[in-house]
């Protein structure tokens, strides 16, 4: 590895959600995300929609990354990606198109992918899955929203324990005991595709992270490790493993 880059940092892409800032309509990430790619040594790079219309940009764009971020969104992916009709109360269809491009391109180019709640669901539909639209009406799982009424501290403390998949890769980072995680989603895996390994599921059966086979990185996990993710050794170790394997990328391209 060069030493220039041994003083660099890896360079993680992360989705941007549309959001109407007064009457623009604007591009925005919560700054958790953000703060979280940076504790863990990585710059965090803004993806915007604009690159899902645009191979060039974005092919441009995928040059320069080490690492891809798909954050949470209280908007839900758009039904037709998973084979299902009817609308969705609040989509982002631009957030949509340009994350199921990233995916692809995560895994054709082997760089690492860490997707977080909707950024987990979205590696679900990506891989060839479904998705239950509205958990809380099917009977079979637990109530995995949060209570929007409570303070955030409330809303994003831990929830329900998710156990998992030995031998996996969350195993290989977080070990297989049961563990903790806070719980904010109506939607979750109702189907995965060929390629996914489920790596943990929730005391009632839900999947709650997955991976993709044959690939170095691609982790999506249904719980907010951003939240305070430096207090969480579990968060804290996903961020540390997606980093160190932004660098291991990074290192590779630099090597050509
Ligand atoms: N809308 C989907 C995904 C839920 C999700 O990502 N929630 C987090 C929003 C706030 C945050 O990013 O912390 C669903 O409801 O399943």
């Amino acid at each position: 590895m060069s030493m220039v880059y041994i003083f660099n940092k890896p360079w993680v892409g992360v989705i941007l959600c549309q959001q109407q800032l007064g009457p623009h309509p604007g591009l925005t990430v919560q700054q958790k995300y953000l703060d979280a790619i940076v504790a863990a040594g990585a710059v965090p790079v803004p993806l915007v929609h604009q690159l899902g219309v645009d191979e060039q940009s974005l092919d441009a764009m995928l040059a320069r990354l080490d690492g891809i971020l798909l954050t949470g969104s209280y908007s839900n992916m758009e039904p037709h990606h998973y084979g299902e009709t009817g609308e969705e109360a609040h989509t982002d269809k631009g957030r949509d198109r340009l994350s199921l491009r990233l995916i692809a391109a995560a895994q054709t180019m082997k760089m690492p992918l860490f997707g977080i709640c909707r950024g987990f669901q979205e590696m679900v539909v990506a891989s060839g899955g479904s998705l239950h639209r509205r958990l809380h009406e099917t009977g079979l799982f637990a109530e995995h929203r949060e209570n929007k009424e409570l303070p955030l501290e409330q809303q994003y403390a831990p929830a329900h324990s998710i156990t998992p998949v030995a031998g996996g890769v969350l195993a290989r980072l977080a070990g297989d005991a049961e563990l903790n995680v806070n719980s904010l989603h109506m939607q979750g895996a109702k189907s995965t595709g060929p390629g996914v390994q489920v790596e943990a599921t929730a005391p009632d059966g839900l999947v709650e992270a997955i991976s993709f086979v044959n690939h170095p990185f691609a982790l999506g996990v249904q719980w907010h490790p951003e939240w305070q993710s430096r207090e969480n050794p579990l968060s804290r170790a996903l961020f540390d493993g997606f980093v160190a394997a932004c660098h291991d990328y990074a290192g590779q391209r630099s090597r050509g």
